[in-house]
């Protein structure tokens, strides 16, 4: 397939194509068209389309999707043909919550390691993965092949710790603490801010009520 670049909006979109179609497949489903699939997603047929023409399409004129190649397709646009080793930074609420969601291991996110500097937390196991001090991090990184660190730490701490990652090899942050990370360009960034999505549904619930007080 030709590399060229994909809007982030699409990209964006993509994980939710992934569960649809695993859903159908689930179902027994194994083909779908663009508007049997627009109708269930509720997005336009011709969203649907233009989404996946990004990659060449995938679609045959009146047969529509073969639902199995698609997923798989999509699958291996995000990545998930491949195993991702990562380690979480910050062993505390969020840390170990992330760290006993055991469906990201099923997708390919494999935790390695968790790091936290509150030594009472030294040697927990979440999963089989032991807690282990920071002072230990950079030998970690030195002995194992880490692609993805999780930061779930403080955001006064963020950008330190995310150097210390970045200059031990480590090149793509999920970074889960409230602070915008400034870090080399071939660093890849993922931010990921509950709130900013509560604040949305926070306004919708304010639309609605208003337009339900005019009615
Ligand atoms: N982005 C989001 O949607 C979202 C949601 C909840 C919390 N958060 C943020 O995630 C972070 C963690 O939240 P929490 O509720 O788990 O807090 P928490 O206090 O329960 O956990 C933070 C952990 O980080 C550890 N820590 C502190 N400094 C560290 C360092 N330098 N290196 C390694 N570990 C260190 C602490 O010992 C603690 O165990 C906070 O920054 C919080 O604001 C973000």
């Amino acid at each position: 397939m030709e590399e060229r670049e994909i809007s982030q909006a699409v990209i964006g979109r993509l994980p939710r194509y992934h569960r649809y179609l695993g859903e159908l497949m689930a179902d027994g489903v194994e083909r779908i068209s663009s508007n049997e699939l627009s109708k269930r997603m509720k997005v336009t047929a011709s969203q649907i389309r233009q989404d996946l023409n990004n990659f060449g399409g995938f679609g045959q004129q009146g047969y529509g999707y073969n639902v199995k190649y698609l997923y798989n397709e999509i699958g291996k646009i995000l990545g998930l043909d491949q195993i991702h080793n990562m380690i979480i930074i910050g062993t505390g609420n969020l840390g170990q919550a992330l760290a006993n969601y055991a469906a990201f291991g099923d997708r390919g996110f494999i935790l390695k390691g968790l790091f936290d500097v509150n030594p009472r937390l030294q040697g927990v196991a979440i999963r089989g993965v032991q807690v282990r001090l920071m002072d230990e991090l950079e030998d970690f990184l030195k002995k194992n092949q880490i692609e993805i660190a999780v930061l779930t730490i403080p955001k006064t701490k963020a950008l330190e710790v995310a150097n210390t990652l970045v200059n031990n090899g480590v090149r793509a942050i999920w970074n889960f603490a409230h602070i915008d990370l400034n870090l080399p360009e071939d660093v890849i960034v993922e931010n990921v801010h509950l709130s900013e999505s509560l604040m949305k549904l926070s306004y919708n619930i304010s639309r609605y009520n208003g337009e339900h007080e005019k009615n």
